[in-house]
């Protein structure tokens, strides 16, 4: 894989298999011969509507959950974390040790991740909730929490969700400006939304989803153009993403 990519998705598919009795199983394809690739300073924003496989396709990208088939290329040693939804906390630690935890677990030494404890408490606006278990939070402060560590803890890729744009209306200004001045370098970003223009807010290119399969791909301007329009039905054969288009 070329130096300057930082994430390669290759076909990639995912089936749910959820059972349904002794010896039932009712499977699910949420994601078909999904292709992309995303280099540093890239921002990508993959659209669409309820069950498109969006959270599938997030989950996949940020390591929680692997392929079901293709695969999924992350270049050595970069950080990728989903921010927002917190996954990966422990719930019986406290706000500042989960913050901890994190920074540490991306490399960071016990004395760096404690300069950043100030900030990240301060900017997740949780105050004395900081110092208490995650199972006393509510899931927009577990938001809050996750999204600043996130930001300050050097991540290489940040995937961004939509919860981002809910919820607490100064966390929202003060996540969003944060951002904006992240943005504006190096940074690459996966932003998922069904709203074309939310994601037109912060992304260059953009890949639309439609019941699992790539439907269209490009500059986040014709992309979001399609979306607005169409009508919610796939436009690719299974199996075939089209793939973004090289830089
Ligand atoms: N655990 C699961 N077991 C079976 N099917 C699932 C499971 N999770 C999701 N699905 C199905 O997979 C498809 C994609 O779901 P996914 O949550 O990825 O879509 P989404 O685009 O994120 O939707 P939304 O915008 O509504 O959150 C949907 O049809 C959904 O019903």
């Amino acid at each position: 894989m070329s130096q300057d990519i930082l994430i390669k998705a290759n076909r990639v598919g995912f089936t749910y298999k959820s059972r349904v009795g002794f010896f039932k199983y009712f499977k699910h394809q949420a994601l078909s011969g999904v292709s992309f690739e995303l280099k540093r300073g890239d921002k990508l924003a993959i659209l669409g509507r309820n069950g498109s496989g969006k959270s599938t396709l997030m989950q996949i990208l940020a390591g929680i959950i692997p392929p079901t088939h293709g695969s999924l290329e992350v270049s050595a040693g970069v950080k990728r974390s989903l921010l927002t939804l917190g996954l990966g906390f422990r719930k019986d630690l406290t706000g500042r040790d989960n913050a901890l935890l994190s920074a540490m677990l991306q490399g960071y030494s016990r004395s760096e991740a404690l300069s950043h404890m100030d900030e990240i408490k301060e900017f997740s606006m949780l105050k004395d909730f900081f110092e208490r278990p995650i199972f006393t939070y509510s899931s927009g402060m577990r938001s809050r929490l996750g999204f600043a560590t996130a930001l300050y803890t050097g991540i290489d890729v940040l995937l961004l969700d939509e919860a981002l744009a809910v919820g607490d209306a100064t966390f929202k200004k003060r996540a969003r400006e944060a951002m904006n001045e992240k943005l504006g370098g190096n940074q690459s970003l996966i932003f998922v939304s069904h709203s074309a223009s939310e994601v037109s807010k912060f992304c260059d290119t953009a890949l639309w989803l439609e019941k699992g399969f790539i439907c269209a791909s490009g500059s986040v301007r014709d992309v979001a153009a399609q979306y607005k329009v169409a009508p919610a039905k796939p436009m690719a054969a299974p199996g075939v993403g089209k793939g973004m288009p090289k830089a």
